[in-house]
């Protein structure tokens, strides 16, 4: 990783909402740092003075490190604000109308670095806290306003200073408003995105799962076996395929009904899909036919998990208008051998099937 990304990871961290939280911090201080490079001006010229720039340099530049810190340590993670927005707004505010005290006649400059300052809360605040940042703003300039007017009238006339004050108290509203309009904005894209997550997610259901069932569709399950091949040819790991099949199905939707037929199918497949172990996986194949992806396992194994499948379905009551119902499947069961294609192995679990049709049904028959 080259330096410079070491470097920003260590700062920012690899957390992507800390990281943005820090950057803002961080972008606040170069702001900062650029406002103390123009108060440093005016006492090269001689508009302010040395002594009390000095301090609220450092009360200043001090402050932004401060709420980094408390920001970077994950400190300001148990409040509603982590990322401190409005106290930092709040503080750069409150240095911006000190700046404005002390620089005289270059206090014109103090405006759009406000302006900049509060323009960091159009993306972040809710309306009612940035109109507390506005009333905030307008009220402390007027109180300096006043109180420079009164104690230093030749730098700060009063007339002036009135004008700066109508600018100020006129500019936070209309701020205020486009923070509302952001904020708005901000709320409907959250909404969309929470749509569309939602709608990806339910695609992804309709892609991937069997409606009827709830099972793993064929498709899918080709998916996964296919992985599941890859998976197993580097690992030298063997897996089995097995091919179910519902006994005389036909006669089931013949005698009780399509319905009836779709609830024997739903029953049958609830029930298998608790029998399985956790790490195979049951597909609906189509019609009432499922298949059974058994990972990490060899054939006698197999076999012995798909007797119990079977003998669980053989045991199930299926209630139907006319009473009970009983069902049973018939599996063809194949272990992949090594070099064979998927379609190989399938191909011999449904002879395998076929042949436990032929010796009477319910049964499990192994693939030669
Ligand atoms: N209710 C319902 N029936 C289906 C569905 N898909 C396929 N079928 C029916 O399943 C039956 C399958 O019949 P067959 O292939 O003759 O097999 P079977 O009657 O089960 O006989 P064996 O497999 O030989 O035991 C057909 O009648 C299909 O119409 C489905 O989603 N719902």
């Amino acid at each position: 990783m080259p330096l410079h990304r070491r470097i920003a990871d260590a700062v920012l961290t690899t957390d992507p909402v800390q990281r943005m939280r820090l950057s803002q911090a961080g972008l606040a201080m170069l702001l900062m740092a650029a406002g103390v490079v123009a108060m440093q001006y005016f006492v090269a010229v001689g508009a302010a003075p040395a002594g009390p720039v000095h301090l609220w340099t450092a009360a200043s530049l001090g402050g932004m490190v401060v709420f980094f810190i408390l920001i970077r340590s994950g400190w300001s993670r148990r409040l509603d604000d982590p990322s401190l927005t409005l106290a930092q707004m709040m503080y750069a505010i409150s240095s911006g109308a000190a700046a404005y005290a002390l620089v005289g006649e270059g206090r014109g400059g103090v405006f759009p670095i406000v302006m900049v300052v509060v323009a960091f809360g159009l993306f972040q605040l809710r309306p009612r806290e940035f109109s507390a940042v506005g009333l905030f703003a307008v009220g402390l300039f007027g109180v300096v306003m006043a109180t420079m007017a009164h104690l230093k009238p030749a730098v700060y006339p009063p007339r002036v200073e009135l004008g700066h004050f109508l600018m100020i108290a006129t500019m936070m509203p209309a701020m205020a408003l486009l923070a509302a309009r952001f904020s708005a904005l901000r709320q409907r894209l959250r909404q969309q995105k929470h749509d569309l997550s939602h709608a990806l997610a339910r695609i992804q259901e309709l892609a991937t799962r069997d409606e009827l069932t709830g099972l793993v569709n064929r498709r899918h399950m080709q998916t996964l076996i296919e992985q599941a091949h890859r998976r197993c040819a580097r690992s030298g790991q063997s897996f089995c395929l097995a091919v179910l099949d519902v006994d005389h199905f036909k006669a089931v939707n013949d005698n009780h009904g399509h319905a009836t037929g779709d609830e024997v199918l739903r029953s049958v497949a609830q029930e298998m899909q608790t029998t399985v172990r956790l790490s195979d996986t049951l597909a609906r194949w189509g019609g009432e036919e499922f298949v059974l992806m058994m990972s990490d396992t060899h054939a006698p194994l197999a076999r012995g998990g798909l007797e119990r499948l079977r003998e669980r379905v053989a045991q199930l009551c299926v209630l139907v208008p006319e009473g009970e119902l009983r069902i049973s499947v018939s599996a063809g069961l194949a272990e992949h051998r090594p070099g064979e294609s998927v379609e190989d192995t399938l191909a011999r679990a449904d002879a395998a099937l076929l042949e436990a049709k032929q010796q009477g049904r319910n049964r499990v028959v192994l693939a030669p």
